[in-house]
């Protein structure tokens, strides 16, 4: 098995809000192996982005603050390094690509400038090389007229191209760790199967490990050898993708399982799991996702379910699988 990369240890992330605390990460835990893609599954607002940009160190304070955990990467702990160490390792062994490109391109450089910014700073690269280097990144990406290209303003270029020169310049310091937060989801259909190849092809070529945030199970299907699903700030279950699939064991998971359209199955009406996720200020413990469960019992009002391998690599936070819950 590969090496562990990445490791989220018990993670909180608060919000300090007029109405109340936010618990937007709430205790979580996993982690993500080199060379693998691990997706991370919710509904909008269960914490997805937050834990992603713990790990970049890019929490906005206020109003939000890590106040518990550890991350590792490398075996270091990031939470401990220097402002200046974090931001050595940002863009060079992680680096990230977001939903919607425009806003992180800057639309007064050049594409040329925006390749070579991190070549420069991180590779200390003269200008000569950074900008053969550019030109191979925007290659790799599939993009013609590589030279045309490099002196192009972002807004010159259509957004499947924009997100294209992201990933060119996310990748060029070949980091350890591409982040992919809903890269896709701004994309038409067409353009959306075709970034998805090319992350899988660098997945392939380099051994980058992804960490690839989305709401869409279909995206997950594709890309994913491990899924983390979130609720409410908490990880409810992870599993490898196959084992997910086959076999859904958190009633949330089933419930989003079951809201995905399927080839050859003409359903009435598509499923959707009943209810709304809870309001995140002041979140009790208990399992937030009691009230939209149809096997709720009493103990699932008043504490929160262990997340707990039962089945080898397959954990589940849900007392159906517990003991304490097998008795009620
Ligand atoms: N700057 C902020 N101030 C207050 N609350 C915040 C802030 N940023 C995030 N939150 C809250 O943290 C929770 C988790 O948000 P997050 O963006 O991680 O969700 P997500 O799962 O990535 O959803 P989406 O798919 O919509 O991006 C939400 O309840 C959100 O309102």
């Amino acid at each position: 098995m590969a090496k562990e990369l990445v490791a989220f240890r018990n993670l909180e992330t608060h919000f300090k809000t007029s109405a109340g605390t936010v618990k937007a990460v709430n205790d979580v835990s996993f982690s993500i192996r080199e060379g693998e893609t691990l997706c991370v599954v919710g509904e909008s607002g269960c914490g997805k982005s937050v834990t992603a940009m713990s790990l970049m160190q890019l929490i906005e304070s206020p109003p939000g603050k890590i106040v518990g955990g550890e991350i590792f990467f490398e075996g270091k702990d990031l939470l401990k390094l220097s402002k200046k160490d974090m931001s050595r390792l940002r863009g060079k062994e992680i680096a990230m690509i977001f939903q919607e490109p425009m806003s992180s391109l800057n639309p007064v450089f050049t594409i040329g400038k925006q390749i070579t910014e991190p070549l420069l700073y991180h590779l200390n690269m003269t200008q000569k090389e950074a900008k053969a280097r550019a030109i191979e990144l925007i290659t790799m990406v599939g993009i013609p007229r590589p030279e045309k290209i490099f002196h192009s303003y972002p807004h010159e270029l259509s957004g499947g191209m924009r997100q294209r020169i992201m990933i060119a310049i996310a990748l060029s310091c070949d980091p350890k760790l591409l982040i992919a937060d809903e890269p896709t989801t701004a994309l038409d259909v067409t353009i959306q199967a075709q970034i998805l190849d090319l992350m899988r092809d660098i997945k392939t070529k380099r051994n980058t490990a992804i960490m690839m945030i989305t709401h869409d199970l279909g995206v997950v299907a594709e890309m994913a050898d491990f899924v983390v699903v979130m609720y409410a700030g908490k990880v409810i279950e992870e599993a490898s993708v196959l084992e997910l699939f086959r076999e859904p064991r958190h009633p949330y998971t089933q419930g989003l399982l079951k809201a995905k359209p399927v080839i050859n199955q003409r359903k009435e009406r598509l499923y959707s799991i009943p209810g709304q996720v809870p309001n995140p200020v002041d979140l009790g413990e208990n399992c937030h996702f009691h009230d939209r469960c149809e096997f709720c019992m009493e103990i699932c009002k008043t504490k929160a379910p262990p997340l707990r391998a039962h089945i080898d690599g397959h954990k589940t936070a849900c007392w159906l699988y517990e003991e304490e819950g097998k008795a009620q």
